[in-house]
C-alpha cells in the first residue's frame, strides 16, 4: 500500500485583471502520483513548474486564491483539511524550499523543539512557550510535569542536533547567526524531530557546495533507510539521480513520466517520455544536449500535448499524421512498470 497517494491533482489561480475582468490560471493540471514507505521519489522539473505548489498542496498550506481538485490519500484515508492540519510537522513534515521559512525572531533551540507542535501558515516556525510558563505558576504538581516534558523535548532535540552536527551552543543562536549550510540542517532537523512518516523536502540543497548538499542528500537516503517516505523536489536532475529510486518527471504543471532511476543510463533507451530523454541527454557526462525551445506558460498551454510543440517523436513520425498529439492531451499510463504521458511512446 502506498502511504500518499496523489490522484487527478489540478490548482489553479483567479486572477483579477484590469476592472473586474477575472482569468483562470491552470498551475496543474491531472497530476498523480504515489509515494511508498521507505522509498525516495524525486519530482523534477524546470523553475516554474508548479513543484513547490504541489507540495504546497499536500500540506495544506495554499494561499487563499488557490482552487484545487482531485483526490489526496494518506495512510489509505483521504487527506482532508483537518487531517493535513493535525498530521503537518508530525507525521507529514516539510523542508522548505527557503530558509526563510524559519522565525528569525526565534532562538533555533527552541524552532526545533516546537516545530512538532505546529501547523501555521508559515511553515515550521512559531512555537507556543508563553502559555505554558502560565500555567506552571497556577499548580505545581502539574509544572513538575511539564518540566520533565520539557526536559524530554530538549533531550530529543539534542538527540537530533548529535545526528546533524549542530553544536549545542546553536540551540541559543538566532537564524541571522548561523550560515546557510547550517540553516539547511536545522530545517531538515526540525522536521525530523516530530519522527515523521513522509517528507516533503523543496529542493533542500539550492546553492550549496558539492560537499553540503552530499551531506543532505545522504540524510534523506538515511531516512528512507529508515522507513521515511520522503518527495524530495528539485530542478536538478543529477542530484535526484544521487539519491531517489524513482524520478517524476515534472513539465508544464503534469508529470509526464514516472521512471526508476536506475533507468537512467546509457541513451535513455529505457526511458519513456522524450522529454525525460531530453533531460538525460542534457547532462554533462552526457555531451550536453540542449532540449530546444521553452515549457509553455500556465497562461497560454499549447492545445493537445504540452510537450508537442518541442517534441521530436511527434514531429519525426508526421507521416503517420499526429494530429492526436497537438489536438488531444495525453493521459498517463502504465508503460514498463512505469508510467508515461505520451501517445506514442513505446
Ligand atoms: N499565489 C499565486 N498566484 C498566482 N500564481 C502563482 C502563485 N503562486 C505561484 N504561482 C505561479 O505558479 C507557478 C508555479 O510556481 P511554483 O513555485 O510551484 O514553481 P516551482 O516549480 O516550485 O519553481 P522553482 O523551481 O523556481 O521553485 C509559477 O508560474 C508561479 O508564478
Ligand atoms: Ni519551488
Amino acid at each position: 500500500m502506498f502511504l500518499l497517494e496523489v490522484n487527478n491533482l489540478s490548482l489553479s489561480f483567479t486572477q483579477y485583471q484590469r476592472g473586474l475582468k477575472q482569468k483562470n490560471i491552470q498551475v496543474i493540471s491531472d497530476l498523480s502520483l504515489s509515494i511508498q514507505e521507505g522509498e525516495i521519489l524525486a519530482v523534477v522539473g524546470s523553475s516554474g513548474s508548479g513543484k513547490s505548489l504541489l507540495a504546497h498542496a499536500i500540506l495544506g498550506i495554499l494561499p487563499k486564491n488557490a482552487s484545487l481538485s482531485g483526490r489526496l490519500y494518506y495512510g489509505g484515508q483521504e487527506l482532508t483539511a483537518k487531517r493535513q492540519k493535525e498530521l503537518r510537522g508530525k507525521e507529514i513534515a516539510f523542508i522548505p524550499q527557503s530558509v526563510n521559512f524559519l522565525d528569525p525572531l526565534m532562538q533555533i533551540g527552541q524552532q526545533v523543539r516546537t516545530s512538532s507542535q505546529v501547523g501555521s501558515e508559515k511553515g515550521i516556525a512559531k512555537g507556543k512557550g508563553g502559555e505554558k510558563e502560565k500555567d506552571r505558576d497556577r499548580d505545581r504538581e502539574k509544572g513538575r510535569v511539564k518540566d520533565r516534558a520539557k526536559d524530554k523535548g530538549r533531550e530529543k532535540q539534542r538527540k537530533i542536533f548529535d545526528r546533524y552536527e549542530l553544536d549545542y551552543d546553536v540551540e541559543n543562536y538566532y537564524p541571522f547567526q548561523i550560515s546557510g549550510g547550517m540553516a539547511r540542517r536545522v530545517l531538515v532537523a526540525s522536521a525530523v524531530v516530530g519522527g515523521p512518516k513522509l517528507i516533503i523536502a523543496d529542493e533542500p540543497t539550492p546553492g550549496l557546495h558539492h560537499e553540503v548538499v552530499k551531506e543532505a542528500l545522504g540524510h534523506l537516503r538515511e531516512l528512507a533507510d529508515e522507513g521515511t517516505a520522503i518527495m524530495l523536489i528539485t530542478h536538478d536532475i543529477a542530484t535526484a539521480l544521487e539519491v531517489a529510486d524513482r524520478i517524476a518527471v515534472f513539465y508544464a504543471g503534469t508529470i509526464v513520466e514516472i521512471a526508476w532511476a536506475s533507468e537512467f543510463t546509457d541513451h535513455g533507451d529505457k526511458l519513456r517520455h522524450p522529454y525525460t530523454k531530453a533531460l538525460w541527454m542534457a547532462l554533462p557526462q552526457n555531451g550536453f544536449l540542449p532540449i530546444l525551445g521553452r515549457q509553455p506558460s500556465p497562461s497560454e498551454p499549447p492545445p493537445g500535448c504540452l510537450f508537442q510543440p518541442r517534441c521530436s517523436l511527434s514531429s519525426k513520425s508526421s507521416s503517420t499524421n499526429n494530429s492526436s498529439c497537438s489536438q488531444e492531451a495525453p493521459v498517463m499510463r502504465e508503460l514498463r512498470s512505469g508510467k508515461v504521458r505520451c501517445h506514442f511512446a513505446t
